[in-house]
């Protein structure tokens, strides 16, 4: 006997382009290329024949045309949010949804007067963005982002050496080579169904990843690919998990000595294939906590979401500001408020922007400030009303 196993299916490759127009400011332009997939009870399709509950995959199209002008997302992933619920929404037969959008970068021309045209366009890149949004009827959003085709290479500070070797091991050490590679990056979001700027993350995970790219002391792909990760979820605390691909595109030195040269270290042969090939996913569980919080409302006795947290630290007689800033997630947390490399014995403190989340409240933000003896994990909560709060050393 045969029996279905899981099924989904949908419509693959939807080309959209959007258009936002702005006398003012100057029009938006979007190219966004969408795949939806739903699942649900449609066996008697496969084994009958039966059509009554098929949506078409033509409709979906249509959705995706619908949706896409009447939403007021800026982000693929909102936008795919979006989608994603429609579906849900209007067809009973579908247990869940499954929305990827990727995205084309188009930025405002330049002129040659430097100055930025309203209405054209250009594509300076090959990289694209990318995200996954899935819902079960009766459950929470999961959502997994990234960009991929972001060429980089780096001509100082890459080495390969003391690697294992065979009898059939050809490569020599190098302390000078090139390292050039094509990222692509996924991360997933720790708690989807919250407010999140995806936009925002999305830029502070690029250039996070670039930054530490060119001034990494990197001894191969695999210890760069680490270093760009931890760096990121260090950073960007709305994010449980990153997975970087990076191929090694070998550029290897020429022999010009048969042409009575010597080669300086300057000319290469870039070779397609075959190349290395590196994969590593980074989870925050196995990284060192910092410094983590939450907030209880006592009004209501909930946890208080989507409030901005920020962390100062007092150096030589000044507060300065950490580089991670978040909002609660939906249980009322945020965590490694502080990146691992700042965490350290002293004084700190964290402020609490209520005033969006409490607006009659009498307190529009709450800082509590503490001393850390060393670099241990520390959790900080806030206890609030609208008329007085109180704080502890948790852990
Ligand atoms: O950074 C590298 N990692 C490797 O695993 C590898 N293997 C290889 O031949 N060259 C390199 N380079």
């Amino acid at each position: 006997m045969a029996s279905v196993g899981p099924n989904r299916y949908g419509k693959e490759g939807v080309r959209v382009v959007r258009v936002r127009r702005s006398p003012y400011n100057g029009d938006t332009f979007d190219e966004w290329t969408v795949r939806v997939l739903i699942d649900g009870d449609f066996v008697s399709s496969y084994v009958d024949g039966d059509n009554t509950k098929v949506l078409p995959t033509d409709t979906m199209k249509n959705t995706v045309y619908y949706v896409a002008s009447r939403t007021r997302a800026i982000t693929i992933e909102d936008f795919a949010k979006e989608l994603v619920n429609y579906l849900i929404e209007h067809h009973s037969q579908i247990a869940g949804a499954q929305v990827r959008v990727e995205r084309k970068e188009w930025s405002h021309m330049v002129t040659s007067n430097n100055s930025r045209h309203p209405t054209s366009f250009v594509q300076a890149t090959q990289e694209v963005q990318f995200t996954t949004v899935k819902r079960p009827r009766h459950g929470a959003f999961s959502i997994v982002s990234g960009l991929k085709d972001l060429m980089v290479m780096k001509t100082a500070k890459t080495s390969f050496t003391n690697f294992y070797r065979d009898a059939l091991t050809t490569l020599t050490d190098s302390r000078d080579r090139l390292f050039g590679t094509a990222i692509t990056a996924k991360w997933t979001y720790e708690d989807a169904s919250s407010i999140i700027d995806f936009d925002r993350a999305r830029q502070q995970i690029r250039s996070g990843m670039l930054d530490v790219f060119c001034d990494h002391e990197s001894e191969s792909v695999q210890h760069t690919l680490h270093a760009m990760a931890k760096y990121v979820l260090e950073r960007v605390p709305t994010i449980s998990q990153i997975h970087l691909t990076m191929p090694n595109i070998h550029c290897l030195p020429v022999d010009l000595t048969r042409f009575g040269e010597q080669n300086k270290n300057e000319i290469f042969m870039p070779i397609d294939d075959p190349h290395g090939y590196i994969q590593c996913t980074i989870n925050r569980s196995t990284m060192t906590k910092t410094l983590t919080t939450h907030i209880l409302d006592l009004s209501c006795g909930r946890p208080a979401a989507n409030v901005p947290v920020r962390v100062e630290n007092l150096l030589n007689g000044e507060w300065v500001l950490m580089p991670t800033t978040a909002n609660t997630n939906t249980d009322g947390r945020a965590v490694d408020l502080v990146p691992a490399d700042k965490w350290q014995a002293g004084q700190w403190r964290i402020i609490f922007d209520i005033a969006s989340y409490m607006p009659d409240g009498f307190y529009p933000s709450v800082t509590i400030e503490f001393r850390t003896k060393d670099s241990a994990h520390y959790h900080v909560p806030l206890l609030l009303n609208k008329f007085g709060y109180s704080t502890y050393r948790g852990s």
